[in-house]
């Protein structure tokens, strides 16, 4: 467990694999931190060099006051791969981490190779969904959301298990602050015109049953990049490298060995 001192925010984030590896990076979703990808680090192949943080607002990063452009957030990702010496990696972005990951490859190509994007799109949802979730959570906290929120994440079989009630108390544990301001940062968000400008190889990963993200949406935007691969995982809901981690990591598996990130 390591904390970055970025001068104005501290974020959390973990390293794993090889020093000397091929850098993936992995950024999570809104409501959640950097325990999302618990399931998958270890059915990724050996050799990599992995960097995994937590949002600003979320987990044990620092949570300033709201809001939060998606600049700054770009900004956070930019400066923390600094920090820990990280360039030209495969980028994994899931839902808000999708757009950050999209921002940092506009911005700064030389750290980004190769996109996963998953669950996600240019732009999610409208200003006004965002607006009204903003208004309900600073009038009745995440409490408020929790139950509307796993039934967008997790199809119904898996809601049922006490895994989704873990994943409940991660949504309503998260600083108010923290969800606040990076839904500010999803409400003024639209990269389709910045993201039909990129030219590096995309996987855009969707579940058949994510009712946050659905896979029509990520579909639209993966055809923004000529060359892109859509890839559905069945049965997953918003978050698959939770409810359907093989399948997951086989898929991002794939794309690190075809993309020649790591040999095969
Ligand atoms: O809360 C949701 O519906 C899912 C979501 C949207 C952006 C994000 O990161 O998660």
């Amino acid at each position: 467990m390591l904390m970055a001192d970025l001068g104005d925010i501290r974020l959390n984030y973990q390293l794993h694999g090889d020093p000397e590896g091929p850098p993936l990076v992995l950024i999570h979703a809104l409501g959640t931190d950097l325990r999302l990808w618990d399931k998958i680090l270890p059915l990724l192949p050996r050799g990599l060099r992995v960097l995994r943080y937590s949002l600003r607002g979320h987990g044990l990063s620092d949570a300033p006051n709201p809001p939060y452009p998606m600049g700054t957030l770009v900004r956070d990702a930019e400066r923390l791969m600094e920090h820990v010496g990280m360039r030209d990696a495969l980028v994994v972005g899931l839902s808000i981490g999708g757009l950050v990951a999209q921002g940092l490859a506009v911005k700064r190509l030389d750290l980004v190779r190769a996109l996963v994007l998953s669950n996600t799109a240019a732009k999610i949802g409208t200003a006004e969904i965002w607006r009204q979730r903003i208004a309900l959570i600073e009038d009745k906290g995440l409490e408020a959301i929790a139950d509307a929120t796993l039934e967008r994440w997790f199809p119904k079989p898996f809601r049922q298990t006490d895994e989704a009630l873990a994943w409940r108390h991660m949504v309503t544990r998260t600083p108010r602050h923290g969800y606040v301001g990076c839904a500010h940062a999803i409400a003024g968000t639209d990269f389709y015109t910045p993201t039909s400008g990129l030219r590096l190889p995309v996987l855009a990963i969707a579940g058949s049953e994510d009712g946050s993200t659905p896979p029509d949406l990520v579909r639209e935007t993966a055809e923004l990049v000529p060359g892109s691969r859509f890839h559905l995982i069945r049965g997953a809901g918003h978050l698959p490298c939770v409810d359907k981690p093989a399948d997951y990591a086989e898929a991002l598996t794939a794309f690190i060995h075809e993309t020649g990130h790591l040999a095969a």
